[in-house]
């Protein structure tokens, strides 16, 4: 690794850990170095610094990935996001959804601040550097589809799923073949092996970029006689052009598959994806202060998350007291609430006089149910319904907490 700083900036240089320091440039701070490091000397306004990066110790697979044995001293936790790219603009705004604002100077900018978390800079980097880096120690968190993190993650221990599910990204990777020509009458994976075409000599030819999960699924499926191509993008052109007999590739909509004359088959899909927060475990157990990060930022996520398919419902009902109200409301299976429904007297004045007519009821339904629960309100006597969107739900505890913590054998 080779990397330039101003002349005149202080180096400190750890040899009992394996890091160096530049303390006046955060951008760069600390600079890993697992094995030699040399001042090669100055040149222009710049010092030049060698470091050998990849030691022994450290054994880069087929992607690039590393396999570091020990974290890197640093003082900040390092959050990896999206750089450009689908992903990009939906991790911001799922952040400042959950009140942690990324303060990025400008977008060529690949370093930024949430000033919410002071202990934790963001580093925006390509999704499969940023599972690249959890693994090789360069980050400690991410987020990043599902898809890539099993693709470059390859099955590693280090990578922990911290929240599976963050409501973005939605897409699945898939098997497609055409729908004309010999494949017309194909609908299942079974179909597609079992067709006498697909021999040692002329195997099943598969368009992919997913190097590793492709192979490992037809395996998986017994699938014996294939082959794999690759291609940057716009894979959904191979089979016309000769080039393959069926692509795996990610589909959400499905319009391109559509437009390209392709399908999908039954049992022909490999994942589920959408946008997760990932973690290395390594700096989830070693690194201090990453695991009082991540439980913040999980808890700002599962809040905001669990909120934002649900609204709050207040209605007033006539009633001879809160039990006989509470009774009627509960014959109506929509109208539970999380717990149940919160019911308070509504104090009026009548004749000078204080009185209790009517009960508030207060209950959060799901987006979906919304209008059901609003017929249901009406049918045992609820009148003047407001709505309105929920921002946070904090449960007392935090469910993917204690998944983490279980997992991490804390
Ligand atoms: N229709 C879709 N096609 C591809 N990716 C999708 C789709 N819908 C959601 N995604 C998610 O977005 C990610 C792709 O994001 P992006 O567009 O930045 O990647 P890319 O441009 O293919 O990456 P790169 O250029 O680094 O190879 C996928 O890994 C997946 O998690
Ligand atoms: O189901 P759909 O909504 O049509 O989306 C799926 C398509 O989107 C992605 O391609 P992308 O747009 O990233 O272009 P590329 O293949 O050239 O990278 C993916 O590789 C599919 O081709
Ligand atoms: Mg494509």
């Amino acid at each position: 690794m080779s990397i330039s700083i101003p002349l005149n900036t202080t180096l400190q240089y750890s040899s009992s850990s394996p890091s160096f320091h530049v303390p006046s440039l955060s951008l760069f701070s600390p600079i890993p170095s697992t094995a030699a490091v040399s001042v090669t000397g100055t040149r222009q306004r710049c010092l030049r610094i060698v470091t050998s990066c990849v030691s022994n110790a450290q054994k880069s697979n087929q992607n690039g990935a590393t396999d570091a044995v020990s974290v890197v001293r640093r003082e900040q936790i390092r959050l990896g996001l999206p750089s450009k790219g689908r992903m990009a603009a939906d991790s911001l705004d799922l952040l400042k959804d959950c009140q942690l604002f990324v303060k990025q100077v400008n977008p060529r900018q690949y370093v930024a601040q949430i000033p919410q978390l002071p202990n934790t800079e963001v580093w925006f980097q390509r999704p499969k550097d940023i599972v690249r880096k959890l693994l090789s120690g360069d980050l400690d968190l991410g987020i990043v589809g599902l898809d890539i993190v099993s693709e470059f993650g390859q099955g590693n221990e280090d990578l922990i799923i911290v929240h599976e599910a963050l409501n973005f990204g939605d897409c699945h990777l898939s098997l497609a073949i055409p729908n004309y020509g010999i494949f017309e009458n194909i609908k299942s994976l079974k179909e597609l092996a079992q067709m006498p075409q697909w021999t040692e000599e002329r195997p099943l030819r598969v368009a992919t970029g997913f190097t590793y999960l492709g192979p490992k699924f037809m395996k998986d499926n017994g699938i014996k006689h294939v082959s794999f191509s690759t291609a940057d993008g716009a894979l959904e052109a191979a089979p016309a052009m000769g080039i393959a007999d069926a692509i795996l590739d990610l589909v959400s909509s499905g319009t391109t598959l559509k437009e390209n004359n392709l399908k999908e088959i039954e049992g022909g899909i490999v994942l589920e994806s959408q946008a997760a927060l990932v973690a290395s475990r390594r700096a989830l157990t070693e690194r201090k202060g990453a695991l009082e990060t991540v439980h913040e930022i999980l808890e700002r996520l599962e809040a905001h998350l669990k909120a934002d398919g649900q609204f709050t419902v207040v209605a007033n009902m006539r009633g001879t007291d809160a039990e006989e109200v509470a009774e009627r409301v509960k014959t109506q299976s929509s109208l539970s609430g999380l717990q149940g429904p919160t019911i308070s007297p509504v104090y009026c004045k009548r004749d000078g006089k204080i009185s209790i007519e009517y009960y508030a009821i207060v209950i959060c339904v799901p987006k979906k149910a919304l209008y059901e629960s609003v017929q249901q309100l009406r049918a045992v006597g609820g009148s003047g319904v407001l709505v309105s969107p929920l921002t946070y739900i904090f449960d007392e505890e935090t469910p993917r907490w204690s998944q983490l913590l279980s997992n991490l054998g804390l």
